[in-house]
């Protein structure tokens, strides 16, 4: 695989869609060729899975069901999108990627980091993300930020008790500690200025020894 793939993840209202976007945005202005996508979601297929996951009417949806229409849409999207855009030689930038899925449903959902992780290495076959930005927050400011959000739906993971996003929070501290030579944690509470800042060296660092390799 030739292009670089970064995920950015965090709790809610972290701020990873208004970075990714701004990335995109002066990356391309830069001359480098870059795709940003989203999980679940990113191609036709999966974000009709979005849909069901996330509709506020489908309280009854068991765990595991969860966790397994996140893989499956994961896998399409791999297939049909993102390895594609690595071959070409594509930086993409994705938000949220496998570890929501061990942090929210592994974690928090209480399924087990390691199940979970397993669905998910059958849905990833081994493609893992190169770096990981991990934009850590308190879950009630990310709420805040969310609700102020003019057009920002309100899904059924958001109407989640403050536990749960308290439990997601504490399920990405673990991720760090156990993926620490990809997962690097930048402090979302700033603002919003100082985030793009610290996201955007990151990732042009990894760029400079990805070009000398
Ligand atoms: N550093 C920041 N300081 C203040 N407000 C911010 C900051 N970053 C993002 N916001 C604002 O917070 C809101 C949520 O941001 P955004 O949608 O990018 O978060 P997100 O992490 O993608 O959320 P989710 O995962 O829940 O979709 C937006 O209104 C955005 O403008
Ligand atoms: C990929 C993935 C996502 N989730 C959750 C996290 C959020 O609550 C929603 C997605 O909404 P966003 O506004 O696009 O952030 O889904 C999850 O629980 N597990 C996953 O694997």
């Amino acid at each position: 695989m030739c292009g670089l793939f970064i995920t950015v993840e965090g709790p809610e209202g972290a701020g990873k869609t208004t970075i990714i976007e701004r990335l995109r945005m002066d990356f391309s202005a830069s001359g480098v060729p870059v795709l940003a996508t989203r999980e679940p979601g990113g191609i036709e297929i999966a974000e009709k899975i979005r849909t069901i996951i996330l509709d506020k009417e489908h309280t009854m949806m068991d765990g595991r069901t969860e966790a397994l229409l996140y893989a499956a849409a994961r896998r399409q999207h791999l297939t049909e999108k993102i390895i594609p855009a690595l071959r070409r030689g594509t930086l993409v930038l994705c938000d949220r990627f496998i570890d929501s899925s061990l942090a929210y449903q592994g974690f928090a959902r209480g399924l087990g980091i390691d199940e979970v992780y397993a669905i998910n290495q059958f849905a990833v076959n081994g493609l893992m993300p190169d770096i990981t930005l991990y934009f850590d927050i308190e879950p009630e400011a990310g709420l805040k930020r969310i609700a102020k959000h003019a057009g920002r739906e309100i899904n059924r993971l958001d109407l989640e008790t403050i536990e749960f996003h308290q439990k997601v929070r504490e399920g990405y501290k673990l991720l760090l500690n156990r993926f620490p030579e990809r997962m690097m944690e930048i402090d979302a509470s700033q603002p919003m200025d100082n985030v793009y800042e610290a996201a955007k060296n990151i990732i042009e660092e990894q760029l400079k020894s990805y070009e000398t390799k």
